[in-house]
């Protein structure tokens, strides 16, 4: 072989090895992109599989043909074990976890199948909860490995709103769930505690056809659909009404109160053509939505689009009928119930309506407004009772924070005091007497709270009554005297909750679990008497509501006004700050003024023993209308009231009672009680101020100039019951014999009255001399011993102790003096020998007496004639008065310039005290002669 043949083979033979390792090389990398290719197509495949889920994936017909390739069978068998794993937990237990706790949520007609309910009628009364979940079919995850189905229940009342959105293919069926819930829920409760509403944009009648009977029975109102803002103005004022008459025990839903549901559920179908709703509506629904669910107001939502920051659960029905919602998640498929069957709907909802007509026509009696077991609830927030019926359901009554007072108006008989016996009655059953004390006050002629007070018949009493005034008519001072007392207790209560760096009661009540904070309902019956003159009394009433009324609120202290005519009422509507804050108004056939007239006229036409009740302030959207049992009748308050007067706890003390047209006792008075012997300064009791403990007029004998007293007025009977308080009052604070009484009747109307004063003190082992105005028995002159003889004595023994050269002890002397004035012409005559006067004695017992332990205790028949008795224009030895019959100018001397206005009434005395009083004092004079 040449050398060149040789280079070619060598080159081709070169060649070929590369090619052949090129060709190796090309082959391997072939096979390498073969087999990366083929595991890249797995992944693939894998990704896809799992991604889509193991059955969508084989359904998927883009899939299906490489599902097909035995390349892929051991993803897919992995991807499917790996399912089956994944599932296994759900599998095994989810379903059956689910209906388990469906079945628990959602009792009776809540979940079961309609056989079980449809056509009967609940007896829910929300009093043992309200079922949590409400069936609306079974679901199934189709990815699962084996699809077993539970059921798909949803939170509605009071927890989410429904909304629903159907496709157009499927509208029917959204309506179908739309009514099957309805009907549960219907069917769950008592009739008459849901209500629907339903609102069709695109249709007057015809939505929900089925429900129509609930019509008659007020159960369904169908709106226009042209008038989407009443609906939802409606819908605005529950809520408000909810939140004024309800929610004042700190509840923050209607939920939250214990007991049967105090509102019914108002259901609001809106029915929507998947078109939005108008700005001003759309924003509205969105306040209802947000505000609705804690006043019981729900709304199902179909097919109108709308964003709420409430709670809803949403409901997609597809265009195949079936659905997903928000509950169960995406990957849930609800097949919904069937519809129900179509003729047993308005048969179901017939039979609701009859009961409910049946309950309306059962007249809630005073029992019915009674709470099963007494004295359950707390008053921390406030008091909320309810007072009456509307078609069967109780209508409330509250006083707390945000509705402070009640007015309430009717004329007369038109039922204002047996209102007031349901509320107290239903108020009192309630809450105990440490959750809730009650003073009451009647101005009216009669005794109507008489009842609450132990009595001769009936001894028992309400033991939330602190203190029952009745016959209070002419007495208006007492009115003045219960105000006062609210306004010192709610400063005191004020005073503890700055102490406790708190504003409110019910904070307080936080902060001093152990304290006593009840809240006070004070009640004043015919209140309009308060403010009957234009005088002090009424200037000061009417200072003192304005107290109560502007703060009582945050101190628990809530005030009840009633009047047969409100109207006309001028130290109530002459100020703003009073009567704005009675916002709780209630309105009994033909009131005028309680309700905020000319726009709410709803009284007019109120039937016979009905009462408008409203909690704002009388605007007519807060009317609500209650029939009201009559609670005056035997077996009705007056059963509760022994009821409640067994319970009461033992250390109870009763109520004070305060009877205008009662003339106090002065042996049963606590003042006259306590009064003790051996007291260095004695106290003189003259009679019972008008005020609520009841207490005492007093004056003290302490040995300083002035302390004299004198009453003034012509009745001897006044002046003789006056006289005897304040003798026997002196003789209990004296060992027996440790005072010298002196009596001198120098008229002769009061002469049993002395005699009989006599008589006592001499039981009582007391010296009593008694003194005539003359002495005429056959005695010679200067053994005489009339009053001027008296007088002159005293006189002498007085002067001798100034000038110390009284020989004796200085023994407490009191000169009671029936008619001082009758003395006057023998008191001016002119001693013969010493040409002094029985006046210069006089006027010297009384400037010296005091200051010696001799005192006087004398009647004067008229204000003139007590001046004569003094030195001219120097009137301070009468320390002390009480006038009776006797104009108030008249007094003008003896006292501060308030007594101008006092205008004289029977069996009642202006007192005042110089060295103790700013202002004089109304004073009943007592009753001595039952004294034993
Ligand atoms: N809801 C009622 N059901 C039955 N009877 C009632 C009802 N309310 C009041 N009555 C009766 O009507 C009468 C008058 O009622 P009540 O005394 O409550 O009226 P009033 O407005 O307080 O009248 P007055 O101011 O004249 O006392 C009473 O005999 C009472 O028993």
């Amino acid at each position: 072989m040449s050398r060149r043949d040789d280079r070619l083979w060598r080159i081709r033979a070169s060649l070929e090895r590369f090619h052949g390792a090129v060709a190796a090389a090309l082959g391997n990398a072939a096979r390498e992109q073969r087999g990366i290719a083929a595991e890249r197509a797995r992944d693939m495949v894998e990704v896809m599989v799992r991604g889509q889920g193991v059955d969508r994936a084989l359904a998927d017909p883009v899939l299906a043909g490489p599902l097909r390739n035995p390349l892929f069978g051991p993803v897919l068998a992995h991807a499917m074990a790996d399912r089956v794993e994944a599932f296994r937990d759900w599998s095994e237990q989810g379903p059956d976890r689910l209906a388990e706790i469906v079945g628990e949520a959602s009792p009776g007609a809540a979940s079961q199948p309609h056989e079980a309910w449809l056509g009967g009628t609940g007896t829910a009364d929300g009093s043992e909860g309200v079922p949590e979940l409400w069936r609306i079919g079974d679901g199934e995850v189709p990815s699962a490995p084996e699809p077993r189905r539970f059921p798909v229940a949803v939170p509605l009342l009071d927890q989410a709103h429904l909304h629903v959105a159907s496709a157009p293919e499927s509208r029917a069926t959204a309506e179908s769930l739309v009514e099957g819930l309805l009907l549960r829920v219907l069917s769950h409760f008592q009739p008459g505690l849901v209500q629907v509403h339903v609102w069709d944009v695109g249709q007057l009648t015809g939505s929900l056809p089925g429900l129509y009977p609930l019509t008659r029975a007020g159960l369904l109102t169908v709106h226009d659909p042209a008038r989407l803002h009443e609906l939802l103005d409606e819908l605005s004022d529950t809520i408000r009404r909810v939140h004024t008459g309800v929610l004042v025990e700190g509840h923050q839903s209607i939920r939250a109160v214990s007991g049967r549901r105090a509102e019914p559920w108002r259901i609001a179908v809106l029915l929507g053509n998947r078109q939005a709703l108008k700005e001003e509506h759309q924003q509205q629904l969105q306040r209802v939505a947000r505000n609705g669910l804690a006043c019981g107001i729900q709304l199902f939502i179909v097919d109108i689009p709308i964003t709420v920051n409430s709670p809803v659960e949403t409901v997609r029905v597809a265009a195949d009928h079936t659905a997903t919602c928000t509950m169960t998640g995406k990957h849930v498929r609800v097949l919904l119930d069937p519809p129900l069957p179509r003729h047993a709907v308005p048969r179901a909802c017939a039979a609701i309506a009859e009961k409910r007509e049946e309950r309306r026509s059962r007249f809630g009696t005073f029992a019915d407004l009674l709470p099963e077991e007494p004295w359950q609830e707390r008053s921390a927030a406030g008091v909320v009772a309810p007072v009456g019926f509307f078609d069967g359901d109780p209508v409330p009554v509250a006083l707390g924070d945000t509705s402070p007072h009640a007015l309430i108006g009717g004329p007369s008989g038109s039922g204002k005091t047996n209102l007031l016996y349901a509320m107290l009655g239903s108020l009192a059953a309630r809450y105990s007497p440490d959750e809730l004390e009650l003073y009451l006050l009647d101005f009216k002629e009669g005794v109507s709270f008489a009842q609450f007070a132990p009595g001769r018949k009936d001894p028992s009493w309400l033991p939330h009554a602190r203190l029952v005034g009745v016959n209070v008519n002419t007495d208006r001072e007492f009115g003045v005297a219960l105000l006062r007392f609210l306004a010192d207790e709610m400063r005191r209560r004020a005073d503890a909750a700055k102490r406790h760096e708190v504003t409110k009661l019910e904070q307080l009540r936080e902060e001093d679990p152990e304290g006593r904070w009840p809240r006070v309902v004070a009640v004043i019956d015919e209140f309009q008497y308060l403010f009957g003159e234009r005088d002090q009394v009424t200037a000061q009433a009417t200072q003192l509501l304005e107290d109560v009324a502007r703060r009582g609120r945050s101190q628990g202290i809530h005030l009840v006004l009633s009047s047969q005519d409100v109207a006309g009422i001028e130290g109530f509507w002459g100020k703003s700050a009073i009567f704005e804050q009675f916002t709780v108004r209630i309105a009994l056939p033909k009131a005028r003024r309680v309700l905020a007239e000319p726009q709410n006229d709803a009284a007019v036409e109120l039937p016979r023993w009905h009462a408008v009740v409203n909690h704002e302030s009388g605007v007519r959207p807060g009317n609500r209308v209650a029939r009201v049992p009559d609670a005056t009748k035997r077996g009705t308050f007056d059963a509760l009231q022994a009821e409640l007067h067994r319970m009461r706890p033992e250390e109870l003390p009763e109520p004070i009672l305060f009877d205008g047209s009662r003339v106090p006792v002065l042996g049963g008075l606590a003042d006259f009680q306590a009064l003790r012997p051996g007291e260095a300064s004695p106290t003189v009791l003259l009679g019972q101020v008008i005020d609520v403990a009841g207490s005492a007029a007093k004056v003290r004998f302490a040995r300083t100039p002035g302390r004299n007293t004198a009453v003034i007025g012509s009745m001897a009977e006044d002046a003789a019951g006056v006289l005897a308080g304040a003798a026997l009052s002196l003789a209990r604070q004296h060992f027996e014999g440790g005072a010298r009484f002196t009596v001198a009747c120098l008229v002769d109307d009061a002469r049993p009255h002395a005699d009989r004063l006599v008589k006592r003190l001499r039981g009582q082992g007391f010296e009593v001399a008694e003194v005539p105005l003359k002495d005429f028995r056959e005695v010679p002159e200067d053994e005489r011993r009339g009053f001027r003889e008296v007088v002159d004595e005293h006189a002498k023994r007085l002067r001798e102790i100034n000038a110390g050269t009284f020989e004796g002890d200085v023994v407490p002397e009191y000169l009671v003096v029936y008619g001082v004035d009758a003395a006057q012409s023998l008191l001016e005559v002119k001693d013969e020998k010493t040409r002094a006067t029985g006046v210069d004695s006089f006027r010297l017992l009384l400037k010296h007496g005091p200051e010696n332990r001799t005192h006087l205790l004398g009647w004067w028949r008229g204000a003139q004639r007590l001046k004569n008795s003094l030195p001219p224009g120097v009137y301070d030895d009468i320390g002390s008065w009480i006038a009776f019959d006797v104009q108030g100018k008249e007094l003008l001397s003896f006292g501060p310039e308030q007594v101008m206005s006092w205008s004289p009434r029977p069996r009642r005395g202006l007192f005042f005290d110089r060295f103790e009083h700013s202002r004089p004092q109304v004073v009943i004079p007592f009753d001595t002669g039952e004294e034993s």
